[in-house]
């Protein structure tokens, strides 16, 4: 039977905040993803409430008007039901969601890309909560920078400090899963709703409202486990707790220290997984119902060079035989900065869009 993961529950508002940072990086060496309690200091539960009824209007919009936006080489816009392969050597067909991806925002209430007119009247709100997601962000790496003792401490912080001049990949994404009943075509037992993949970036924040499960993580062990929306000792939250995880970049600067985690979205039927409908998955909801994610895929400005990082915890780490790999899992090919990495990494999910313009 699968079981719900031992993710641990962090509260950044902690007194010790030297014990905070320390909590954050084994949790992030161990799991490689992490709850953040949602206190509502640094993201408040009426701003991710506020997101979710966004997205819910912008996906509900005319096919027109998002298709008007359709994604482009830098990564912004919408992309509509299967067009992202996110595990191309497994999935039989693409994914079953549709997403929309804000790029930063430089200014306040400037966005650089089309934007579906039906949600126009809320690019402040989209604004802000992109400003939320890039702060707390900053607090993390600040965190993970003190818990490493990297040396300066700002070693990852100041090389996130985005501006028009010195851009980054990172992305505020809208996800949308239809329910299960308006895509029959899709095997419910064989096909997902997002392939098994690692994400891109340094770190991914996730909001998910309660009673849409469906995300697992595949465990050291090999085993898919899902993760609950709502684990216990936060269910008087206002919020769900923030789910953070470690990205590829990350993982590939420390050298495999710090994990990156493979997750996918499944529907009831487990993904072909073999995972059938535990009792985790039965408290998860309707795992066939629609379903709504909000994704802040936070990443270097894309000129940093992913040089080794200045800490000795990094240096003195050697990596197994299965983190070597993940450690740097493109060692052959050299990846030099942040954009290369994306760049990389962008042309094997969206295999049609490359083909298409090229
Ligand atoms: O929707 C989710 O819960 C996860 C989405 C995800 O993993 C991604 O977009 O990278
Ligand atoms: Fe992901």
């Amino acid at each position: 039977m699968a079981k719900a993961t031992k993710i641990p529950v962090i509260d950044l508002s902690g007194k010790d905040q030297t014990q905070v940072a320390k909590d954050l990086v084994e949790a992030a060496i161990e799991h490689g993803f992490i709850y953040i309690k949602n206190t509502g200091e640094d993201i408040p539960a009426q701003a991710i409430n506020e997101a979710f009824e966004i997205s819910k209007r912008l996906f509900e919009a005319p096919l027109e008007e998002k298709q008007a936006c359709a994604i482009q080489k830098n990564n912004r816009g919408w992309s509509g039901m299967q067009v992202e392969t996110l595990d191309p050597a497994t999935q039989r067909v693409g994914d079953f969601k549709e997403a929309f991806n804000f790029g930063p925002f430089y200014k306040p209430d400037e966005p650089n890309q089309p934007i579906p007119p039906t949600i126009t009247a809320d690019i402040p709100q989209i604004s802000r909560f992109q400003s939320l997601c890039y702060h707390l962000c900053l607090k993390l790496t600040t965190l993970l920078g003190v818990g490493l003792s990297v040396s300066p401490p700002d070693f990852f912080t100041s090389s996130h400090l985005h501006s028009a001049q010195n851009p980054s990949g990172s992305i505020l994404r809208l996800l949308y899963y239809p329910p299960a009943s308006s895509t029959p075509e899709a095997d419910r037992s064989a096909d997902v709703r997002a392939g098994a993949h690692s994400d891109y970036g340094s770190m991914t924040l996730l909001f998910r409202l309660e009673g849409q499960g469906g995300l697992e993580i595949l465990t050291k062990e090999n085993m898919w486990e899902p993760v609950p929306v709502a684990p216990p000792g936060t269910e008087g939250d206002e919020s769900p707790p923030i789910l953070l995880n470690i990205g590829d970049l990350l993982s590939y600067w420390t050298n495999g220290l710090l994990r990156s985690t493979v997750h996918r979205v499944v529907f009831s039927g487990g993904g072909g997984g073999g995972g059938g409908e535990s009792e985790e998955r039965r408290e998860e909801g309707d795992l066939d119902g629609a379903r709504y994610s909000i994704a802040y895929f936070c990443h270097p400005v894309g000129s940093t060079a992913l040089t080794p990082v200045p800490s000795e915890r990094v240096k003195a780490h050697v990596p197994d035989g299965e983190n070597r790999e993940k450690g740097n899992p493109y060692a052959e090919r050299k990846v030099l900065t942040a954009d290369e990495h994306l760049q990389m990494r962008l042309r094997a999910s969206y295999l049609q869009l490359y083909k298409d313009k090229e």
